[in-house]
């Protein structure tokens, strides 16, 4: 019978049915950080178990590392937590990409970037944006700190089965339109829980042409639309990007692991119980209004009108009711995160900072997902274009995107984030603002000193019609 990709491999992973009806699934990778793993640990330890598999549990430190001087925690319980995560996996075997790795960085750009992340496995993470691994082709979710604990003990967890919708997305995308613009539409269109009880299979032409970095920002966000995993088909794109990766099969397993991979992509005639389709022509560059990532619109549009359902939002945002969101100041610009914190979102940004300069007045600030990110910016001299623009160039980590570090917001600052999540006081201070955006609109709006049109600011068809 036809499959989807999240049939297979969950029909791959059964251990077995639970009396509840929940499946005990087998966990291929456990990725971990140093915010839900302490107590996993210690719960561990309390019930003086192992980890069942070490070989398949790798660990980093991204949330709480400070980005300017990251081996000097910000405060004692800082300390504490990288002391935990550190004596952790010495006393459990588990690999640890450690701050003097050269490896560290934010998990979900840790995984990829080593060759762990694969496809037609199963992946569980002590953090919500997970699903970032599906693009990949693998079904990756985000789990609490109990089922941390449950992983480690047994490489199992009970799960409940999804429903499959299939998103797909075709055509090309317009000048100045990126992945991020993708994913927010979508979940603008599709609501903050819309997923709920849904794993979204990414799929059409717009999808086959991105590159995994792409794949990966949209996947990033399937939690934000309610969806527990997000995944797309993996093909050869997916294979050229782990080749030669540390952890990658090695050259004489290569061509098993790829027919063995290309097995778990969805079947042609496979059904699904849901399908969304969408023109990428009808997508353009998208920005949040309010306080849930699904309060998003065009930046050409204005934010709603003020009524039962967008109250909160407007008074929280100080935002002007049916005024346009395009011109709307902002104080700091911050471009990173595990959505778009990669070499890629840095490449593309830097185009356009290059020869500009951040407006008086906005603090803005350049996080690279991870230390190899950091290598592969300097090396190409992409961090001397964003330092020269007016950018704070740091080093690798969560940084304020949720700001469990020293990167916080102060007071009701409004910022345009390359990040994720919009919530009340998510990027440090209580009453902060969060406008999120792709990389290229952090950029126009670090140099316009107000959100901004990308397509006005650097004239995309110009530049297009040039190329
Ligand atoms: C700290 C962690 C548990 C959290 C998550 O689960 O996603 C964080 O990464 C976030 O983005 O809010
Ligand atoms: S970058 Fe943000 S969304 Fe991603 S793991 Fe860190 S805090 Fe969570």
């Amino acid at each position: 019978m036809a499959k989807t990709l999240y049939q297979k491999v969950w029909d791959a992973h059964t251990v077995g049915k639970l009396g509840d009806g929940r499946t005990q699934l087998f966990i291929g990778t456990h990725l971990i950080h140093e915010v839900t793993s302490p107590q996993a640990f210690g719960m561990l330890r309390d019930l003086n178990l192992k980890v069942k598999y070490p070989q398949r549990t790798f660990a980093t430190i991204d949330h709480i590392v400070p980005t300017e001087n990251q081996d000097q925690p910000a405060d004692p319980l800082a300390a504490d937590m990288i002391n935990a995560i550190r004596s952790n996996c010495d006393d459990f075997g588990v690999t640890y990409f450690d701050l003097k790795s050269g490896k560290q960085g934010i998990v979900h750009v840790v995984g990829p970037e080593q060759g762990i992340t694969q496809p037609g496995t199963t992946i569980a993470c002590g953090d919500s944006h997970t699903a970032t691994h599906g693009a990949f082709g693998a079904i990756a979710f985000g789990i609490g700190t109990t089922q941390v604990r449950d992983v480690l003990a047994t490489q199992t967890l009970a799960m409940e089965s999804l429903k499959v919708r299939r998103i797909e997305v075709n055509g090309e995308l317009p000048p100045g339109v990126y992945a991020k613009d993708v994913t927010l539409h979508i979940i603008k269109l599709l609501g903050a829980k819309g997923g709920i009880g849904y794993a979204y299979e990414y799929a059409g032409s717009t999808f086959d042409n991105f590159t995994m970095e792409e794949r990966m920002t949209v996947c990033n966000m399937a939690i934000e639309g309610g969806a527990r995993c997000g995944y797309v088909n993996p093909d050869e794109k997916t294979f050229e990007f782990l080749k030669g990766k540390p952890y990658a099969p090695s050259e004489d397993q290569w061509d098993e692991a790829v027919a063995r991979w290309k097995s778990f992509a969805s079947d042609p005639d496979a059904e699904y119980d849901d399908l969304v389709v969408i023109d990428a022509a009808d997508i353009a560059p998208t920005v949040t209004w309010g306080i849930s990532p699904d309060h998003a619109l065009f930046v050409s549009e204005n934010v709603p009108d003020r009524n039962g359902e967008t109250a909160e939002a407007l008074d929280y945002m100080k935002l002007e009711p049916g005024s346009p969101i395009k011109g709307t100041k902002i104080d700091v610009a911050f471009m990173g995160s595990c959505t778009n914190g990669r070499l890629s979102d840095f490449r593309e940004a830097a185009k356009y900072l290059k020869g500009r300069k951040v407006a008086a007045g906005v603090k803005a600030i350049a996080v690279p997902g991870s230390q190899i990110t950091a290598v592969l910016c300097k090396q190409e001299g992409i961090d001397k274009i964003f330092e020269e623009a007016g950018f704070e160039w740091r080093e690798a980590g969560c940084s304020m995107c949720l700001a469990m570090n020293p990167d916080k917001l102060v007071g009701d600052q409004l910022c345009a984030s390359s990040s994720n999540r919009n919530f009340k006081g998510r990027q440090g201070s209580p009453v902060g603002r969060t406008i999120l955006m792709s990389p290229v609109m952090v950029a126009a709006a670090a140099i316009e000193g107000h959100v901004a049109d990308a397509r006005e600011t650097f004239s995309f068809q110009e530049q297009a019609a040039v190329a």
